[in-house]
């Protein structure tokens, strides 16, 4: 199995409206995606199919080399899914869902569990309830972790989390990556904590992939190119032009490279990961708003 996450033509409608649509993905085994787009883009309509929740309108999917599904064996122990409203029982203690945690799944790592909440200092005599919405979220994610996934689905899962709790929230997160190989998928809004931890991004739009790839060969094929605006539109001839301004005489440009740039007049300048999120988020409201800006970008 190469890819943990295989989907072709994916699409979940809702009455007349599409929440998601040609959603063709390859997520790769060990891979920690960022999945980001604006409210609304289809992120947790996404997840909550691959998670086996809810049932595609059209096109297939393959998780984990299997089609998700609630019915389908052992399924929901080969997955960790916190999702935005995680569902914990408020009249538990924190004790008490460590213990259900382990009663239910067999790979259960009551260490790892019970270290971590030591790590996020959350007390585990304390009712789930009564602990603070942050806290909820941390619990809901540990016992994610403690379940040794697969695949962890995480929608927004640095919502509420004070900075601290984050930093060590990543740092558990990447030593599960790393010491038992699991595939993370994370749906955020926060694309500076994304640049710390994703090696694989999807950015969706208006219900369609616009983007999906290593970030990587993303950071090396996007840059900020700065240059005479009189040689503007034989650059966008053949590269691909994502965002431009025009200032006097010169242009400034993040463009996705079709080749080299054979023009010496222009200058490159590397983009952050945060960088190259805004300006495909922006691209929807620049394209409704500059029309000639659709044209270059076609
Ligand atoms: N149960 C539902 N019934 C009808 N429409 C829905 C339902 N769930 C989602 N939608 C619609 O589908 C689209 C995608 O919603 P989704 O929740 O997947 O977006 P999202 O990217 O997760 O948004 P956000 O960042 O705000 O959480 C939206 O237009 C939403 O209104």
């Amino acid at each position: 199995m190469t890819y943990a996450i295989e989907t072709d033509n994916l699409g979940k409608r809702y009455g007349k409206h599409w929440a998601l649509q040609n959603c063709t993905l390859h997520i790769p085994l060990g891979s920690v995606t960022g999945l980001v787009g604006l409210n609304g883009a289809g992120k947790t309509t996404l997840m909550q199919m691959l998670a086996g929740l809810l049932e595609p309108t059209v096109g297939t999917l393959r998780v984990l080399d299997t089609v998700p599904s609630l019915e389908a064996t052992g399924w929901l122990r080969r997955i960790g899914f916190v999702a935005q409203d995680h569902a914990l029982y408020k009249h538990f203690s924190v004790r008490e869902m460590l213990l259900l945690g382990r009663k239910l799944n067999p790979g259960w790592d009551n260490t790892l569990a019970q270290e971590a909440l030591e790590r996020l200092h959350i007390p585990t005599a304390r009712r789930v309830g009564k602990l603070s919405g942050g806290q909820q979220t941390l619990l809901a994610l540990v016992l994610a972790l403690a379940k040794r996934p697969e695949l962890l689905l995480l929608d927004e899962p640095f919502g509420n989390m004070d900075p601290l709790a984050q930093q060590e929230f990543m740092k558990m997160l990447m030593e599960a990556v790393v010491n038992h190989h699991v595939t993370v998928l994370l749906s955020s809004h926060r694309t500076q904590d994304l640049e710390q931890i994703c090696d694989y991004l999807v950015i969706l739009a208006s219900a369609n992939v616009q983007v999906a790839g290593e970030v990587e060969s993303l950071l090396n094929t996007h840059k900020r190119l700065i240059g005479p605006e009189a040689d503007f539109a034989s650059l966008a001839k053949t590269h691909k032009v994502i965002q431009a301004s025009h200032a006097g005489r010169q242009s400034q440009a993040v463009v996705k490279l079709n080749g080299s740039v054979n023009n010496p007049d222009w200058e490159f300048e590397d983009i952050s990961l945060a960088d190259l999120i805004l300006v495909y988020l922006s691209l929807q409201v620049a394209e409704q708003a500059i029309p000639e800006l659709q044209e270059v970008h076609k």
